[in-house]
């Protein structure tokens, strides 16, 4: 199936009530089952990352395919490994592209007995849940934060707690922030001094939670304000000061022409005139965000150079191929200056085919290309319902904005 996407007049107008964001309801279910809570988790996450965790925890069986959810596969490998019974945790095919071997091994230095299935270092695991007793453990930064925020998240429920050493270049930083402000919430106490991670033995606050707004969500709908002749969006949901490292897209899309405004009557974005030259930035902090950034700038015909993005070849798919793909089908030419690294330095190609925008299984690829509409109604986009992952309802919410979308 694909959808092309239009809107008559162009101007964007309305309110979008963001969805609930994935990461934090994903790790308050584990948070909610390792303190064996019942109490509500309020605005809890209706996409598939987080039903699929949801099942899991809930499940009667040992055997759990976890399909494309990154944070469901790793945040449920520690968890499993320290309850006791013999699980397999697989996932899609991409899952078992995805490495894990960081964390397995951390885990398994602490004393669990987790093994691979098929090819060593990735997904399925065959997990043997246990006691875990060790104390300390050092693992490498430059993969996955998703690695050090399953093992946080078990952290304050072994014998002795933990004490987590990070080696070399820490990636997605703001994600580990986040683990740790939620478990600060949740009643535990911490240090985080250099590159040290030390949390006691404690036990997790039993309580109600309700789950903030997504900002990697809104990113789509600045995106839209971005390449509007004109608008004014309220979005609801979203909190100014979040735990969420992506609220930071705020800065980044001034220099693009989408101003913020926190008002009584909620907070909204509307167009400004500033717009940059060349928007250089490191999205070291905002991995989820390089797309919704690449595609803007270029229809905005602003070139780029963007670094930090060492974590995009193992994502959903490799998001710097497909960036590069599916941008070359609007004659945009991007290159990779250096490994972890995209640029567009404004030179574009003749291009003549239909156009077809490939998602790839990748959620991002969807919502990051759709507002490409305001300005080449005539291209599709392949594969639309890849946006349950994170955000089921976002082509019902383009459609209460007036857009129209033909399924084909
Ligand atoms: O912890 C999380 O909720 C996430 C961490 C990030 O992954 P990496 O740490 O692998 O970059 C991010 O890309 C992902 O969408 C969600
Ligand atoms: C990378 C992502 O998800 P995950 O790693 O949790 O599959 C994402 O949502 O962009």
């Amino acid at each position: 199936m694909q959808y092309s996407i239009s809107k008559k007049n162009n101007i964007i107008e309305g309110r979008i009530n963001l969805p609930a964001s994935k990461s934090i309801s994903n790790r308050v279910q584990i948070i909610n089952a390792l303190s064996y809570s019942f109490e509500p988790i309020k605005n809890l996450s209706t996409c598939d990352d987080s039903k699929v965790m949801q099942e899991v925890l809930f499940s009667n069986t040992n055997v759990f395919d976890v399909g494309h959810a990154g944070t469901s596969m790793r945040f449920l490998t520690a968890y499993l490994s320290k309850i006791l019974g013999e699980w397999t945790l697989t996932g899609s095919d991409r899952m078992k592209e995805r490495p894990i071997s960081v964390l397995v091994d951390a885990l398994n230095s602490l004393g669990a007995q987790v093994s691979y299935l098929e090819k060593e270092g990735y997904p399925p695991l065959k997990i043997l849940g246990s006691n875990l007793t060790g104390e300390e453990v050092s693992l490498k930064g430059d993969t996955s934060s998703q690695y050090i925020t399953a093992l946080l998240l078990i952290a304050p429920t072994l014998v002795n707690g933990l004490k987590i050493k990070l080696e070399g270049k820490i990636v997605s930083r703001s994600y580990i922030e986040m683990t740790l402000n939620i478990m600060k919430e949740f009643g535990i106490e911490y240090e985080f001094k250099g590159n040290e991670i030390f949390v006691d033995k404690q036990a997790y606050k039993v309580m109600p939670y309700t789950v903030e707004g997504d900002w990697s969500g809104a990113s789509y709908w600045y995106a839209f304000m971005a390449l509007a002749p004109k608008g004014k969006l309220f979005l609801d949901g979203l909190k100014k000061n979040s735990f969420q490292g992506d609220s930071g897209l705020i800065e980044v899309f001034e220099k693009l022409g989408v101003k913020t405004n926190f008002s009584k009557r909620g907070m909204y974005i509307e167009q400004s005139n500033e717009v940059c030259k060349k928007l250089i930035f490191d999205f070291i902090e905002m991995p989820d965000l390089a797309q919704t950034f690449a595609v803007v700038s270029a229809l905005k015909n602003i070139p780029f150079h963007f670094k930090g993005l060492e974590t995009l070849k193992i994502k959903e798919t490799n998001r710097i191929a497909a960036l590069i793909d599916e941008l070359a089908k609007l004659g945009y030419v991007l290159h990779e200056p250096k490994e972890g690294e995209l640029a567009w330095d404004g030179e574009m190609k003749e291009v003549t085919e239909e156009i077809i925008i490939k998602t790839y299984h990748d959620h991002r690829m969807a919502m990051s290309f759709a507002p490409i509409a305001m300005l080449r109604p005539e291209i599709k986009i392949d594969d639309p319902m890849v946006v349950n992952k994170s955000y089921p309802n976002f082509w019902e919410q383009l459609k209460e904005v007036g857009f129209h979308i033909e399924e084909s």
